[in-house]
């Protein structure tokens, strides 16, 4: 008979030492803004072997508040913030134009690091959000080509047929335009580094956004 799931979250910990080197982390030597932390700590985790350390959860909330969380991937984090792409007409794309906030988390779990982001979101110019998808593989521009993300599918058959149609399409026409495609950027406010600590004083470190230019402080953990 199989274990149930109480009997399995208990048998469970995290940061388990044959698979998670907790890395020390001075929190007084860190850069002053938080991209330069977050290109270091993703460098550190590609390197520790982190697996898919560029999917991140992306939080958004209905216009009325109610919050809503994906994973998504993360498509490049420079001067004008994190990107990430979707369709305009999914639900999170609604959700962006009725409420353009998100928060964005990373947890990379080989090294016990947890990052977060929080701001305004803005769409790129649709020539951007186009070059960034053409660049991709055929078959995110396949993806991206079947469409209808977030919409109520009526069986699996009609998916296969406009998936088999998207994937002859983009193999025909890398440069095929996909007009709801688009990219979007967080502009932090806030941004928030943890590393976890095996006597459980882990390291909080937040950066936040002020006029005057960046603010760090430590966390309680
Ligand atoms: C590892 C992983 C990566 C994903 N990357 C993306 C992505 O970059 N863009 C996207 O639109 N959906 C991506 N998805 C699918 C989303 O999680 C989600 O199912 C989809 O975007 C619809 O979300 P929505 O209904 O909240 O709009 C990814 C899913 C996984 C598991």
């Amino acid at each position: 008979m199989g274990r149930d799931l109480h009997e399995l979250l208990t048998s469970l910990r995290v940061w388990d030492p044959e698979t998670t080197e907790l890395p020390v982390f001075d929190p007084a030597a860190a850069p002053g803004e938080p991209l330069a932390l977050f290109t270091e700590w993703f460098a550190q985790a590609v390197a520790a072997g982190q697996a898919e350390p560029h999917t991140m959860s992306l939080a958004t909330a209905d216009a009325d508040g109610t919050p809503d969380v994906r994973t998504v991937m993360l498509h490049g984090a420079d001067a004008d913030g994190w990107a990430f792409a979707t369709h305009s007409g999914s639900r999170k794309g609604g959700q962006l134009a009725a409420r353009p906030y998100a928060a964005l988390g990373f947890y990379w779990p080989v090294q016990g690091r947890q990052i977060r982001l929080r701001g305004p979101v803005t769409p790129a110019p649709a020539r951007e959000g186009q070059a960034d998808l053409h660049a991709r593989s055929t078959g995110a521009l396949a993806a991206a080509l079947t469409g209808g993300q977030s919409h109520v599918l009526g069986s699996v058959e009609e998916l296969v047929r406009a998936s088999e149609e998207a994937w002859e399409r983009a193999r025909r026409e890398p440069d095929a335009p996909v007009p709801s495609w688009t990219l979007y950027r967080l502009q932090p406010q806030e941004a928030e580094f943890f590393q976890g600590d095996a006597r459980r004083r882990h390291v909080r470190l937040r950066y936040r956004r002020t006029d005057g230019g960046w603010v760090r402080e430590l966390l309680w953990p």
